[in-house]
This record gives structure tokens, C-alpha cells and sequence, in this order.
């Protein structure tokens, strides 16, 4: 690495980066542009829980990295600058994907400590968090953020069933849902029972996918804060965002450049170019099934395996192999298949097979090289 500033390398403690932090998961953008409908209907539905009133409830879509879980950071915190008599708590619920576990959290946000790790029943779990908010005359407004993952678990209707009619088994409740979803292809409402559908009558919110200016101006943004001047160009910063509308999720954009600045320094330059995108890119663009593998279970990630080892071949003989590394019966194995599909990793289709009708096949959405090296 040459320690020659002069011609235009990095020495070795210099960095492209100004403030690397803004280009972390959790990082919560000072602006947010482009969502200002969906903010004000939002703070709409939220306002009643400033007076001491339950809130509506609202339902959250839209596609991956369109900022569905940041509107919800930026509402909460306004909620909580605003009165200390609202709880706000944010369930992900790719990793609480169960009711109970969700009740876990809403007790952790409420009591400031987690419950006894030892286990109580969930029965018990609801009364002391709805005790506590009828105690405290608090309202309690709850996200359920990538709730399509508590559909997928088939949770979705026990849990919200218990937080809307919560007011009736301890009257004087008020808890209001926000659920997100984040999968286009569920009908939250008509995936859910009767009994919910009847008490949940959500304000629908949509969050679009950015268009490439949309995002170029975003990432524009984040790149100001995070880079020190003149490290990224117009044009490269243009090709980050035409990369990042290929699948309009935003998460992709952020992750290029905070990795095509670290290749850069690889490089010792001081300037991002558009062979330094090129290769982050090649990580990047798996930012969404990275996340969507995190959260698999042992024998969600066995099948998984199997699949991608045996790819395009036909679900009974898939089955065969997987019930020998797992000893699973077929209901679970179906089921285990419908999630991997939900979740846009795995695509099954009919084909013919000679002399036997149709039989159902099973592809990788992605290069199985890309999954397997993954799951290690
Ligand atoms: N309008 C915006 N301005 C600035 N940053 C944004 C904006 N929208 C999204 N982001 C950033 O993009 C990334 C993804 O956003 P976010 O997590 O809110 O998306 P999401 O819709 O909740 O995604 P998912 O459905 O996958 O959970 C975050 O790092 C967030 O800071």
C-alpha cells in the first residue's frame, strides 16, 4: 500500500469514511424523505393514544427496504417525546414469531425487565401486562413488525385475537396494533380467522417501492453524512441507485456503499469507483435472503440444504432425502416447504412426469452456491 497522499491513495490511517455508523441495520436516518403521507396517516391513526385513548389500529405493506420499520422508529420516538403515558414497543417478529414470545416482549417493553426465563403460562404473561396498563392508565401501542412471519407460523390470528379483545377480559385496556408486513404476496385480513377479522378494521398504508431518483436522493443523503467529500462521484453515486432499483430495496443501496467504500480502501483509494460497486455488488445483492436465512430454523435449514443439493427435482423424492437427515413426517416437510416459498427463497412448479400426471418440483429462487455457502 503506497503512503502517498499525493497521488491520490489512502495512507494507512486514512478512511473514505466519515461516520461508518450511518450505514448500519439499525441506524435511524435524521431524514426521511418521501414518505410523508404515510407519516401523516400514521400520526393520524396514533393520536388518540396522546389523549389517553385507544388508537386505531393500522396495517403496514409494502415491499422489502421501503422504510415500513423506520416510519414506525420515527413515530414511536415522536409518541415519546410527546406524552409518558403511551408504551411503544417494536416486536420483529422474524425472531418472535409466536404469540407467547411476542407477550414476552410487550412484558420486557412494559416492566423494563424480561419475564422469568423459567416460564410462566401465557395466560398469566397477558394478565400482568394488561394489569400493569390498566394499573398505570397507560396506553400500549404495539408493532408487529414482519408479521407475515407470525402467518407463516401459523400465530397471526391467536396472537392478535388477544391483543384486540384484550379491553374485554380487563376492561379499561387500551392497546392499539400497528402489523407490518413485508411479504406482497400475503392478504393479511383474509389470511386471518373470523373471529379477528370481525374487531380488525386497520387503516391500510402502503409503502411503494422508491423510484431510482427517489433513491439516488436517499443514498445522497447517507452519503454526505457517511463519506468525507468527493469520495463518491455523481456518477457512481447514480449507479448505486440504478443497482439498488433493481430491486428497489433500499437496504441493497445502503449495504453498496458502505462495501464498495471498504474495497476501495482495499485499494488504498481515495475515491469510490464503479469497479468497486461492481464488486460489492456481488455480496450486496443478497442482502434480503441474508436476512431471510437468519432466522431459519435447524430443520428449516436441513430442508433447505436438501433442496438446494437436489435442485428441480420433484417434492417426493426431496421429501425421501429430508426425512432422512431429519426424521420429519410429510405434514411438517409441506409445511416447512410453504414457508420457504412465503419467504421467496424456494419456487415450486407442476410438471409432467411420463405415464404418472403432474407432479410438483422443487427450484432455488437463487444460485444454490449462493445459498449453501449462506447456511454454513
Ligand atoms: N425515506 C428514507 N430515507 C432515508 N433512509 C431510508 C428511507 N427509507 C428507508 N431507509 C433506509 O433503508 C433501510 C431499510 O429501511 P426499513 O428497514 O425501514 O425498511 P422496511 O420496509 O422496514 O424493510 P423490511 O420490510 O425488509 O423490514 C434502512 O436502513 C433505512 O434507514
Amino acid at each position: 500500500m503506497s503512503e502517498d497522499p499525493e497521488e491520490g491513495m489512502l495512507s494507512w490511517d486514512e478512511s473514505v469514511f466519515r461516520d461508518e455508523r450511518v450505514f448500519e441495520i439499525d441506524y435511524v436516518p435524521e431524514t426521511f424523505q418521501h414518505r410523508e403521507s404515510q407519516m401523516r396517516t400514521l400520526q393520524y391513526t396514533l393520536r388518540p393514544a396522546t389523549r389517553g385513548s385507544r388508537p386505531l389500529n393500522a396495517m403496514v405493506r409494502g415491499p422489502p427496504g421501503t422504510g415500513k420499520t423506520t416510519a414506525i422508529q420515527k413515530l414511536f420516538g415522536e409518541l415519546r417525546a410527546e406524552t409518558s403515558d403511551v408504551h411503544t414497543v417494536r416486536v420483529n417478529c422474524q425472531m418472535n414469531a409466536t404469540r407467547y414470545s411476542v407477550f414476552a416482549r410487550l412484558f420486557e417493553g412494559i416492566f423494563d425487565y424480561e419475564p422469568p426465563a423459567s416460564g410462566i403460562s401465557f395466560k398469566k404473561l397477558f394478565g400482568q401486562v394488561t394489569e400493569k396498563l390498566v394499573e398505570e392508565d397507560d396506553v400500549l401501542v404495539v408493532a408487529l413488525d414482519d408479521v407475515n412471519y407470525l402467518f407463516y407460523e401459523n400465530e397471526a390470528s391467536d396472537t392478535l385475537y388477544s391483543l384486540l379483545r384484550a379491553h374485554e377480559e380487563y376492561s379499561g385496556a387500551r392497546i392499539g396494533v400497528i402489523v407490518v408486513s413485508s411479504d406482497p404476496s400475503l392478504e393479511v385480513i383474509d389470511e386471518l380467522d373470523s373471529r379477528v377479522q370481525s374487531v380488525f378494521r386497520p387503516e391500510d398504508v402502503y409503502f411503494n417501492v422508491y423510484d431510482r431518483e427517489e433513491i439516488a436522493g436517499i443514498l445522497r443523503n447517507r452519503v454526505e453524512r457517511g463519506f468525507h467529500d468527493d469520495v463518491v462521484s455523481t456518477t457512481v453515486l447514480d449507479y448505486v441507485a440504478e443497482k439498488t432499483a433493481e430491486s428497489g430495496d433500499l437496504r441493497v443501496g445502503i449495504d453498496l456503499l458502505r462495501r464498495a467504500g471498504l474495497t476501495a480502501e482495499m485499494r488504498a483509494s481515495k475515491v469510490v469507483e464503479k469497479r468497486d460497486v461492481d464488486e460489492a455488488y456481488e455480496t450486496s445483492k443478497f442482502v434480503h435472503l441474508s436476512r431471510s436465512l437468519e432466522s431459519l430454523s435447524e430443520s428449516e435449514t436441513e430442508l433447505l440444504e436438501v433442496i438446494a443439493e437436489h435442485e428441480g427435482k420433484q417434492a417426493g423424492e426431496v421429501y425421501e432425502e429430508f426425512q432422512a437427515v431429519s426424521g420429519l413426517g410429510y405434514t411438517r416437510y409441506s409445511e416447512i416447504v410453504n414457508k420457504l416459498e412465503d419467504l421467496g427463497i424456494v419456487a415450486t412448479n407442476y410438471a409432467e412426469v411420463d405415464g404418472r400426471g403432474r407432479s410438483r418440483e422443487l427450484h432455488l429462487e437463487y444460485e444454490p452456491e449462493a445459498v449453501l455457502s449462506r447456511l454454513e
